[in-house]
């Protein structure tokens, strides 16, 4: 599938630190590794409704971590899905009255337009459920020589005992894996289960809607073989992160990596999770229509850079509340960095260079960077730009900097 276009990314004459990023399956903050390049999957949408805030913070959050691994000087593998048959799909089409297919490539050029918006770099393979069913049957094809599955009537299911790695990477207990295995696409309370965990694989054809031929009978996939299926193959066991928001750590994740595990592969080294945006008090969700979108405040002549702004004001692993407030105040930042950086000279611009790197080394600190921008451009439209220990170059360091670093073009 189709992703977006790229944003330029300026090469900076500093080389960025090592980057730490917080794993959840160890609960700490840990080097982020591999033999000269890193790879990355990050959960992409169920396509309707997009591109929400809660979106927009998650994706823009991971394009923080990829710029952060290009400005340390490593080559970058991104995968991102498309799950683009799915029952939430389905009954939204079905709801709207119109077919499921044309509301998925909708709402994905529409995703498209506003990651593009959002400067956020795409990824090298951007791939949609219906276009990696071939992935997804032959996967569970290895699960099934793992004695991994089981049908319940025409359904196949995956039975988590298999997999002795169970559970290490949300470390819940079971009572709550219970809970929100069955608030969140889960069937935990079908009959003839052997435990009430076990995923879909694959569910059989029901009457009115799509399904594809396979060894396990006409049907389409489950969600979480599809990410495992999609990771395992555009970037290879043991990838180096897996990402989403923290509304994925389970059953999504888990799952995923469990899946992989009961057919012998490492999934990802690290694991990591952004946080939930809310709006008028409860998260922001398609369920509860709740939504402040992209694309209506571009089209209201919003400028995207005043929205990744508000965005990298919270450290991406924070759950936080989108306020109108919040966006006009971004609106007047991005408009004084501008002013600072068109003066050319401006306040000593290496020490900025330095403490902006260094914060987003540090498992994603934008707020911390952010801060350091602010303080250089009060020093520069202070008193700061006409030293003489001013910098004659401080305006084109730092807006190459932050267009880098923080993907905000000025
Ligand atoms: N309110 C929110 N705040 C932050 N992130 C959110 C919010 N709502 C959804 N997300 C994140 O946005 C991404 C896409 O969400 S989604 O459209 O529901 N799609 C899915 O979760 C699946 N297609 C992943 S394979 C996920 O990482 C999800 O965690
Ligand atoms: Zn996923």
């Amino acid at each position: 599938m189709r992703a977006w276009s790229a944003p330029e990314v300026p090469e900076l004459s500093a080389r960025g630190p090592e980057v730490q990023l917080y794993d959840h399956q160890r609960d700490a903050i840990v080097p982020t590794e591999g033999q000269g390049r890193r790879s990355l999957y990050v959960c992409g949408i169920t396509p309707y409704d997009a591109t929400h805030m809660g979106h927009a913070n998650t994706y823009v959050a991971f394009d923080l971590l990829h710029r952060a691994w290009l400005n340390a000087g490593y080559e970058v593998d991104y995968t991102q899905n498309v799950t683009d048959v799915d029952d939430p799909l389905l009954e939204r089409a079905d709801k709207v009255g119109i077919e499921w297919e044309a509301l998925a490539e909708r709402e994905t050029e529409l995703f498209r337009q506003d990651m593009e918006a959002l400067r956020v770099v795409p990824p090298q393979h951007y791939i949609g459920a219906v276009e990696s069913i071939p992935l997804v049957t032959s996967l569970i094809g290895e699960l099934e020589e793992a004695g991994a599955i089981y049908k319940v009537d025409e359904d196949v299911y995956a039975s988590v005992a298999v997999d002795e790695g169970f559970g290490d990477e949300s470390r819940m207990s079971r009572s709550e894996m219970l809970e929100l295995f069955g608030e969140r696409g889960g069937d935990p309370e079908r009959a003839g289960k052997k435990d009430p965990l076990d995923p879909l694989l694959w569910r059989a054809e029901r009457p009115g809607e799509p399904s594809w031929p396979s060894p396990y009978g006409p049907g389409r996939p489950g969600w979480h073989i599809e990410c495992t299926a999609i990771a395992l193959e555009h970037l290879g066991a043991g990838f180096t992160v897996q990402a989403g928001g923290s509304d994925l750590v389970f059953p999504h994740h888990e799952m995923s990596g469990s899946h992989a595990r009961s057919a012998g592969k490492d999934f990802a080294e690290i694991y990591t999770h952004g946080g939930m945006v809310a709006y008028d008090g409860h998260k922001m969700s398609k369920s509860r229509g709740n939504l402040v979108f992209v694309s209506a405040l571009r089209n209201s002549e919003i400028d995207p850079m005043a929205i990744r702004l508000v965005l990298l004001g919270h450290h991406y692993r924070d759950d936080w509340e989108w306020t109108d407030a919040k966006l006009f105040d971004a609106v007047d930042q991005v408009a004084e960095w501008r002013k600072a950086v068109a003066l050319g000279r401006g306040a000593p611009a290496a020490p900025v260079v330095e403490t902006v790197l260094g914060a987003l080394a540090d498992d994603l600190d934008a707020p911390r960077a952010v801060k350091a921008v602010d303080a250089w451009v009060a020093a520069t439209l202070g008193e700061g730009g006409l030293a003489e220990t001013s910098d004659p170059l401080a305006g084109e360091t730092i807006s190459k900097l932050v267009d880098a670093a923080l993907g905000i073009k000025l």
